[in-house]
């Protein structure tokens, strides 16, 4: 239909394009245009554009592309994360941006969870050995970690954070954070959760240190040589962030000189890894494909909150999930 707003999106096909399912719903509302059929003809699709939406962080935004999309009123990206976008040249064209934090926190919370038990009790090591033609290596001594009880430190005390502190309660866990800011009594005392000023402190006292926070330039490579050197050698790292969190060469050689214990990561920086990537051949790392919200129902729940924070922009009502900026350009 002509007269239905025009959207860019990437792709229609392929592993990283839109959901197939997501795609009669959204031509509901939108003229979907491609990234591809756009590059092939701006002059006639830019005009039309007035929203881009964003799955799996493509298509990138660059100032190019803003500057062919005369008519773009919003920026509308699935999921939590942000760093993929330049938000201060954004604003800057007065377009909007919108996420779906709401959307991804529960399910990227039981990913954290699913990743820290896997670690801990070996499971994927433990179902090759279970798996593997030869039994002789067949063994009910298959020890792991024991999670109830472990201090879990959490580092970014956001929704998924939080949500992770509410299911490792539930573990009998001993729960330390560090955020940018504390979060209320209240809110600390509900999941028994103790606020670390100090991330070096967090550090050295935590059995899983878990990574949850976005990533920023005050955020990139928390995590380094030094930071693994604090953590104890039984410890494991689960990070559902972004790979840019961890320096990743430091820990590559700190799972291999037992400075840390192991690693669980859904992210990994690139994604995917290089097949000959020295992290794809260590016993002690579990790996995930950047699938902290890979379920039916929050994929549904983010493609259906992006059409929403798309119609309010078009309609100039207030925007569901906007995201607005301090004046130093953070994230409010
Ligand atoms: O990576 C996923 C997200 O940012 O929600």
């Amino acid at each position: 239909d002509q007269d239905l707003p025009g959207v860019l999106v990437s792709g229609l096909e392929g592993p990283h394009g839109i959901c197939e399912d997501h795609i009669g719903d959204l031509q509901k509302h939108f003229t979907l245009i491609t990234l591809q059929e756009f590059l092939e003809n701006n002059t006639r699709f830019g005009p039309k554009v007035q929203a881009v939406y964003i799955w799996g962080g493509k298509p990138a935004v660059t100032q190019e592309l803003l500057q062919s999309l005369p008519s773009l009123k919003i920026i509308a990206s699935a999921g939590a994360g942000l760093d993929h976008l330049d938000l201060k040249l954004i604003a800057s064209c007065g377009v909007k941006v919108a996420n779906t934090p709401q959307a991804v926190s529960s399910p990227t919370a039981d990913m954290g969870m699913a990743l820290l038990l896997a670690a801990a009790r070996r499971v994927v090591e433990g179902h090759r050995l279970a798996i593997a033609p030869d039994t002789e290596n067949f063994s009910t001594n298959w020890m792991g970690q024991e999670v109830t009880g472990a201090t879990l430190g959490i580092i970014g005390m956001g929704s998924i954070g939080y949500k992770i502190a509410q299911r490792a309660r539930a573990f009998e866990m001993k729960i330390l954070y560090h955020n940018r800011k504390r979060r209320k009594l209240e809110e600390e005392e509900a999941v028994g959760a103790t606020y670390c000023e100090s991330l070096d402190d967090l550090l050295q006292r935590s059995d899983f240190v878990l990574l949850a926070v976005s990533l920023t330039p005050q955020t990139q490579r928390l995590i380094g040589k030094r930071e693994l050197n604090l953590m104890k050698p039984t410890a494991i790292l689960v990070n559902i962030g972004r790979g840019l969190l961890v320096d990743q060469d430091a820990l590559v050689q700190a799972l291999q000189t037992g400075v840390i214990k192991g690693a669980a990561l859904d992210v990994t920086h690139p994604e995917p890894l290089p097949r000959d990537h020295p992290l794809l051949k260590l016993e002690n790392v579990t790996l995930t494909p950047h699938a902290g919200s890979a379920t039916h129902q929050a994929r549904r729940q983010m493609m259906e909150n992006l059409v929403a924070s798309i119609l309010a922009s078009l309609h100039g009502l207030p925007i569901p999930n906007e995201v607005r900026l301090n004046w130093d350009n953070s994230v409010a």
